[in-house]
């Protein structure tokens, strides 16, 4: 089996957009003196899809969330002329090929996702082409659905942050996620407003239902270690990203300092960045995200680390590419959820590209034993609310 070509697409969201409310997520530009576009760093309203056809006849479908333009360059240019006459089922080899000859500039960050890209792709042409999921052939089922929790809760008016909490409650979730809308430049009202989002959250769903923390990035270590103390009465279960993925050392710290444990890495690339975060003790929890950290091949490596490093993968967005992994792997009990929604932030906008996730029912996904390859298609149902790029 050969690969024949590679068709990587941009789509670019045209349609309505809800616009955030301020101080809705804190994150890496808050620090900054003039912010601009303080959305700017997380916002996802393009998404690069690659193809990858083989002589065959099967296709197999990637993609890559991250400056979607850009990954798409470096596929056409790059990575594309490495990969098309390979057989598929060489992956080590391909990944091998594509990570080295573009060491010196891609090893983390967009080279690494558009490597994902072609990466999960080639798992979807290979479960298509022995006829199974491609959950069945990184280790099989491991668990009989898997636990899901809601991720929004955006920071907004107290009330609507209470309802939306009860919302995922009545939907039969038991976990969910809340961003925090404060960081260092907003002083002690800020830390005041943070601690009693959290408290207004946990006033509706109680202790006996898990609740995370988000910071992205948007704290700095001494904001981290002034109001973490502060935060242990809400027993939360993760308190995620408080501060740059470059700051490991800042992480390991914060990570011994107090109970609530650290997670992070959905900014963190391949086994070897992993590795650096385990050795050093600097997160609790792994969130790689499989369509940046370099795909399926790189994720499953990271899945045998955690295992032997006893700390659990809970995956960055949810998404087929990553249900297919945490399904396959005792280390990941648990799978993130992004409710479906109108286009916001963008995180949804998966499911306006892409036909097959699995919908939760009451707090799980579960995955088809028989649907070969990610289970995934492209949807045509809003062709229309994107310009596409060729
Ligand atoms: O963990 C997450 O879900 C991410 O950090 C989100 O993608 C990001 O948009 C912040 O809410
Ligand atoms: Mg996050």
């Amino acid at each position: 089996m050969k690969i024949t070509s590679i068709k990587t697409r941009v789509f670019e969201w045209k349609g309505h957009t809800v616009p955030p409310a301020s101080n809705f997520c804190s994150n890496a530009t808050d620090m900054l003196w003039r912010t601009g576009d303080s959305m700017g760093t997380f916002r996802f309203h393009d998404w690069a899809v690659v193809e990858i056809q083989t002589d065959t006849g099967i296709v197999g479908i990637g993609n890559v969330a991250l400056a979607p333009r850009i990954a798409k360059n470096i596929i056409d240019h790059y990575l594309a002329p490495l990969v098309i006459g390979q057989d598929p089922f060489d992956y080590e080899h391909i990944w091998q090929s594509m990570y080295r000859s573009t060491i010196a500039w891609g090893r983390k960050g967009i080279g690494m996702a558009a490597i994902s890209a072609i990466d999960i792709a080639i798992w979807d042409v290979m479960g298509k082409a022995t006829n199974k999921p491609v959950f069945k052939l990184l280790g099989g089922r491991t668990k009989e659905k898997i636990p899901v929790y809601a991720s929004k809760l955006y920071r907004t008016d107290l009330d609507e942050m209470q309802r939306e909490a009860q919302s995922y409650l009545d939907q039969g979730f038991n976990m969910m996620k809340m961003r925090f809308g404060h960081g260092p430049n907003d002083g002690h009202q800020g830390v005041k407003q943070n601690l009693m989002a959290v408290e207004a959250v946990r006033e509706v769903i109680g202790y006996d239902n898990d609740l995370m923390l988000e910071c992205y990035m948007g704290w700095n270590l001494e904001y981290a270690k002034r109001i973490l103390p502060k935060l242990e009465r809400f027993e939360p279960r993760w308190l995620e990203e408080p501060v740059i993925p470059d700051d490991i050392d800042g992480y390991a710290e914060l990570n011994q300092l107090t109970s609530i444990p650290i997670s992070g890495g959905e900014h963190e690339f391949t086994s070897h960045g992993f590795k650096q975060l385990l050795d050093k003790r600097a997160i609790s929890v792994i969130q790689y995200d499989t369509n940046r950290v370099g795909g399926i091949t790189a994720a499953r490596k990271i899945n045998a680390l955690a295992e032997v490093y006893s700390v659990p993968v809970i995956p960055h967005a949810g998404q087929m590419h990553n249900y297919h992994l945490t399904m396959s792997t005792l280390a990941s009990p648990v799978a993130e959820y992004f409710p479906v929604h109108d286009v916001e932030i963008g995180n949804e906008l998966f499911y306006y590209i892409f036909e097959g996730d699995p919908a939760p029912v009451n707090g799980y996904v579960d995955l088809d034993n028989t649907l070969p390859g990610l289970g995934l298609s492209i949807s045509t149902k809003y062709l229309d609310h994107f310009n596409i790029i060729e």
